[in-house]
């Protein structure tokens, strides 16, 4: 795992370095807002000038108002204000000492590669994907007070220049839906619940406002009193550390040259690195939820200057398994409660169930969803085939031969194959290796090197099979997987979504296989109900084994297409004293359906990778 920051660290360059803190020629560092440091020298000015983004920042939190400094704070930002907290001390941000960045000074590692002209490498290349425009039709719906409109580019928003910058260094030429609809719900200090599909990029619509607050605020300043203690203003929390990872990544890129420094922690790494990074200053921290009791528990970390609280794949943290602890974090430890610091929620399915659960830790939030809550992408062929148990291997191996005999370069064309169990996906590997087809396999039993060589040996083509359990099935943005193959399907649907979603994301297209048998049979309706919705052709015998377990069950999907998504619209879950303040504005944009472009329509795995047709790697 990288620590860009920590490979470069200096250890007390204060006066050189373009970080938090500019020289004074004194020996002692002066303080440099966020937004202004790791700026280049320009001729010794180190005025706001260098900021065109907003100042006052006060639309972040909703009702707050400030009026330039610190103290005038109504609202959320004046829990900051009491005892314990000397002022904002005006202009100027958050004062002298903030979080371990004065014990030292690094300098921040490009993490778009050194020397790169960022505005050659937009020109060269935009981040269009070959169907970006495939999102433009879906339909969204928002609920909740006083909906902030959605934007339609970038430039609309007032994000602050450095941000831009990256932006467009990331190649992002126009917000996806959910990021037109978020961010600026985000940005006006709003509670956000928001679902939508799987590699639609949520993580910028969760990363840029947290980014853009913090550049922009001020008044806030760290307690002095525990030099050791750490105080993130934002906290990203995600159920697995691949995922962790990947968001630590990108969150960097969104960061670089804004002053805002990002952490990372998760479990199955050395602690103590993940310390000193703390310690050399966090404002956004981003960790999987037992690593950071870990850090909690040491008394090394602090929640009580969180300002920005967001949940990756929110439905699976707050699900039986992490809930116990998320409510540790969130409620039972020194964060600020819902009302105070701003809270957003992300998945691409989110149960009512949990919805409910998920309404104790916000406060008058917007639902937004973008496509239908829990839907996949269309731009995912999917296909189910019937396969016994005992033949499965060797249906994998037809598919695996059939692409191969299709001339798909295999670094283009990685395979993701899920199997329900660890012990399995050992199995599956070694077999599979055996029989000439490079594999690797990711599962919670491998110890954390194991997994991200795994996980690297894939992403670099070096081994274009990845055995996984349901540890890589959430969130992980791997560019050229071309076709997931559930080799045994999960038992809940929305592990399906999650699973497929690996492929087909950022506008291109891909390719899902799932084995079924009669051990699946309670799965049979969902998965016709979700492949009708997104425009699949369901096989006669899938639709047979529907009708006949149509019955009860966790897997019925119920509602119409387009509706029943606010957990709070619906009378059976309004019995309590839900903060629900009427629809206010339900905006659909219904266009044309959309639908899958047809590369995959003709039947058949050598159909699918035929040439001619439209592929998930091109
Ligand atoms: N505005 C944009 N323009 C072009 N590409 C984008 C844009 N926003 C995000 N992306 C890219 O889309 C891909 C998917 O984004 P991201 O991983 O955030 O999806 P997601 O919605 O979080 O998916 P999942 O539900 O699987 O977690 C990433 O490679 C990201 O860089």
């Amino acid at each position: 795992m990288s620590t860009s920051w920590a490979d470069s660290s200096t250890g007390v360059d204060f006066v050189t370095a373009p970080g938090a803190y500019g020289g004074n020629g004194s020996g002692r560092s002066s303080y440099v807002p966020p937004h202004l440091r790791n700026r280049p020298p320009s001729g010794g000015q180190q005025g706001p000038a260098f900021y065109s983004g907003p100042t006052l920042g006060n639309e972040r939190f909703g009702q707050g108002v400030q009026s330039g400094g610190g103290e005038n704070i109504i609202g959320p930002r004046n829990y900051y204000n009491r005892p314990g907290y000397s002022g904002g001390g005006g202009r100027g941000g958050w004062n002298s000492r903030i979080g371990g960045w004065e014990r030292g000074r690094d300098q921040e590692v490009n993490p778009f590669g050194a020397d790169v002209d960022t505005e050659q490498v937009f020109n060269e290349q935009e981040n269009t994907g070959i169907h970006f425009d495939a999102y433009e039709d879906i339909p969204v719906e928002t609920s909740g007070d006083n909906v902030p409109p959605p934007v339609n580019t970038f430039a609309e928003i007032d994000l602050g220049e450095a941000l831009n910058q990256n932006i467009r260094r990331c190649k992002y030429v126009k917000p996806t839906p959910v990021q037109r609809h978020a961010i600026p719900i985000s940005l006006a200090g709003r509670d956000l619940m928001a679902c939508a599909q799987t590699g639609s990029g949520k993580t910028a619509a969760f990363c840029f406002p947290i980014i853009s607050g913090i550049m922009s605020g001020q008044g806030v300043q760290r307690p002095s009193h525990m030099p050791r203690m750490s105080f993130p203003l934002a906290l990203i929390l995600s159920p697995t550390r691949e995922l962790s990872c990947q968001i630590h990544e990108e969150a960097k890129k969104f960061a670089y040259q804004t002053g805002v420094r990002v952490v990372v922690a998760y479990g199955g790494a050395p602690i103590n690195q993940q310390l000193r990074d703390l310690e050399r200053g966090v404002d956004i921290l981003v960790a999987t939820p037992g690593r950071l009791v870990d850090l909690l528990e040491r008394a090394r970390l602090s929640l009580q200057m969180i300002r920005y609280l967001a949940l990756d794949e929110a439905d699976r943290m707050l699900d039986m398994g992490f809930e116990p602890q998320i409510r540790k974090i969130v409620q039972q430890m020194d964060m600020p409660p819902p009302g105070i610091r701003q809270t957003m929620l992300f998945s691409a399915t989110f149960p009512k169930e949990i919805q409910r659960l998920a309404s104790d830790f916000l406060a008058n939030y917007i639902f937004l969803a973008v496509g239908r809550v829990g839907s996949s992408t269309d731009l995912i062929a999917q296909r189910v085939e019937f396969v016994q148990e005992t033949d499965k291997r060797s249906h994998l191996m037809d598919l695996l031969h059939a692409q191969r005999a299709n001339g798909v370069q295999a670094k283009q064309a990685l395979t993701l194959v899920f199997v329900e169990t660890k012990k399995g996906a050992d199995s599956l590997e070694h077999w599979l290796c055996m029989n000439g087809f490079p594999a690797a396999a990711i599962h919670g039993d491998r110890t954390q090197q194991e997994r991200e060589y795994a996980l690297r040996s894939f992403k670099t083509g070096h081994t274009p099979i990845l055995v996984a359990t349901d540890v890589a099935a959430r969130g992980l943005d791997i560019p050229h997987v071309a076709h997931v193959i559930n080799f045994d399907l999960p038992k809940d649907i929305d592990d399906y979504v999650h699973r497929i979603g690996r492929t087909g994301r950022a506008g291109k297209t891909g390719l899902a296989t799932a084995f079924f048998n009669e051990s699946n049979s309670s799965m049979a309706r969902a998965l016709s109900e979700l492949m009708q919705e997104a425009n699949q052709e369901v096989p006669d015998w899938l639709s047979h084994f529907a009708t006949r377990h149509s019955y009860g069950g966790k897997n019925r999907r119920g509602g119409g297409r387009f509706g029943g998504r606010d957990f709070r619209r619906d009378s059976s879950f309004n019995r309590g004293p839900a903060p629900y303040h009427g629809p206010g504005n339900v905006g659909v944009g219904y266009g044309a359906a959309g639908g899958y472009n047809g590369a995959y329509a003709a039947g058949g795995y050598n159909g699918a990778y035929a040439a001619g047709g439209t592929s998930a790697w091109d």
